[in-house]
């Protein structure tokens, strides 16, 4: 197993965001964890990157107990993120940018450059522009590629889809698959379930912190609980 997150328990203060939380990916999967806003989903990722710290629980990577590894440590582990709300660095070019991700790495890194160019030809175009002055969408594939620079093993998605036009939403879980069949694990979190749905290979519902139904992605669209409650009823899926 690449990642198991087990029994974990992290507070914000004396209130509880997750109380119990388990859940695994292995190498090559997709896994989405959907939920509704404020279910847990974006302080999973940050528990599992070593930006929450756990009351309680386990977090293994690669078989080894990585709980009380440092955030920055975890991402030379392979654990790489692309956070919610994008954190670009505005004043940098693009290629700085995605060179930031490659901080503290030895060794060439121009192959991975190259790769995540291929991957997004629109960085690529714009590689001497200004972060800040990038579109939305572009943006997205910009935090996106940075964490691609940390060449992990695991890439943690928080809401890439989050306030971009649907065809750009298309186009971000296009490139999401395009990542996991070139090799990186992806545990993706998704307000958009109908489409993570449809991206992932198993799947995590995740209500008021805690897990409520785990399942290949597949069975979770047809499952009447989960159309009801996040896939619009029966508009979900035919
Ligand atoms: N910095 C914080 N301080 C206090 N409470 C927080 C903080 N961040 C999150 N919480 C609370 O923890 C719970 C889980 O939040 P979290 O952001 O993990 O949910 P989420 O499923 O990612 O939601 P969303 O889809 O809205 O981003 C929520 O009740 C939220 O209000």
């Amino acid at each position: 197993m690449l990642l198991e997150v087990n029994d974990i328990h992290v507070y914000y203060g004396k209130v509880a965001a997750l109380h119990g939380v388990t859940l695994e990916v292995s190498e090559g999967e997709i896994v989405a964890l959907i939920g509704a806003n404020g279910a847990g989903k974006t302080t999973t990722l940050k528990t599992i990157s070593g930006l929450r710290p756990l009351a309680r629980g386990r977090v293994r990577f690669q078989g080894e107990d990585i709980s009380k590894v440092p955030a920055h440590k975890r991402v030379a582990l392979g654990i790489g993120q692309a956070p919610e709300g994008r954190g670009i660095f505005p004043g940098m070019t693009v290629q700085e940018n995605l060179l930031m991700g490659a901080y503290g790495r030895k060794g060439d890194v121009s192959g991975d450059l190259a790769q995540v160019y291929e991957i997004f030809p629109r960085l690529a175009e714009r590689k001497s522009q200004y972060g800040g002055t990038m579109s939305g969408g572009e943006q997205q594939m910009l935090t996106i590629g940075r964490a691609l620079m940390t060449n992990p093993k695991v890439l943690l998605l928080d809401e890439p889809s989050m306030g971009l036009a649907p065809m750009l939403v298309a186009q971000i879980f296009d490139i999401v698959k395009e990542i996991n069949e070139r090799g990186t694990t992806v545990l993706l979190v998704e307000q958009n379930a109908h489409q993570a749905l449809q991206l992932a290979h198993r799947a995590y519902v995740l209500e008021t912190g805690a897990v409520v139904k785990s399942a290949p992605a597949s069975d979770l669209l047809h499952d009447p609980e989960v159309r009801a409650a996040y896939l619009g009823g029966d508009l979900g899926v035919a």
